[in-house]
């Protein structure tokens, strides 16, 4: 069994091949860290990814995708809007129900933002933001993480804070990473990209940070 086997993921924009076609089999209980310079193709294999796993995945995407206007409750609450029904929806946004409101103020207080529970999304700075997608994520409760650069706006200590703890909450994860020295602690397992191929892929516990940078 495993999380995904895909092959023939390929990628091209403007007629151009960016990426592929490659063939990526990620095992459960696998931490992957894809690497690689900027514009090597790690957000587009995430996002290919996250087109063929669908719905059995939890994405966090570099952009976010936070509703600047909605509360983060509702934000994160959209986690899982595809297992409600639209009644049960459309009432959440008017008068969430206690037990929803529980369950996503305890995720926000592992991430240090449960005073931000009935904040606008735009009035949240860069980390809080980055941190209510984590929330997002968590919430949706699916075993497979698909992230790109989930704590590129954290500092150093609330960066590794969040990174165990994605570790610890998801069985299986993929994560586009620029900070080789996090993906080497919290990854068991590194998918190096380099024009458009996989270039590396190795066990974190046979690499040292140098073999990784020579992708860069
Ligand atoms: N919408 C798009 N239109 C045209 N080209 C694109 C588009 N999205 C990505 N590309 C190109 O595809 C290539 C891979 O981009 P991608 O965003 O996947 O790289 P990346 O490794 O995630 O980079 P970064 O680390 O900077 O996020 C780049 O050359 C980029 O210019």
């Amino acid at each position: 069994m495993s999380a995904f086997d895909l092959s023939g993921l390929t990628a091209s924009f403007g007629g151009e091949r960016v990426l592929g076609p490659l063939a990526l089999r990620v095992q459960p209980g696998e931490k992957v860290a894809l690497v690689g310079k900027s514009g090597a193709g790690k957000s587009t294999l995430i996002r290919l990814i996250h087109e063929r796993v669908g719905r059995a995945s939890a994405l966090v995407p570099q952009e976010l995708g936070l509703v600047n206007a909605l509360p983060v409750f509702h934000n994160v609450f959209m986690g899982r809007l595809d297992r409600h029904a639209t009644w049960y929806s459309l009432l959440t946004l008017v008068r969430p129900f206690r037990a929803d409101r529980e369950a996503v103020r305890a995720l926000l207080a592992d991430l240090h933002l449960a005073e931000k529970l009935w904040t606008p999304a735009a009035a949240l700075s860069g980390g809080q933001r980055q941190r209510v997608a984590i929330a997002r994520a968590l919430y949706r409760g699916a075993p497979l993480l698909l992230a790109d650069e989930p704590v590129s706006a954290l500092d150093g200590p609330m960066a590794h804070q969040v990174m165990a703890l994605l570790r610890d909450r998801f069985e299986t994860s993929v994560i586009a990473l620029h900070d080789v020295d996090l993906a080497l602690a919290y990854c068991n397992r590194i998918v190096g990209i380099q024009d458009g191929g996989i270039a590396l892929d190795a066990g974190a516990d046979r690499l040292s940070a140098s073999d990784i940078m020579s992708l860069y």
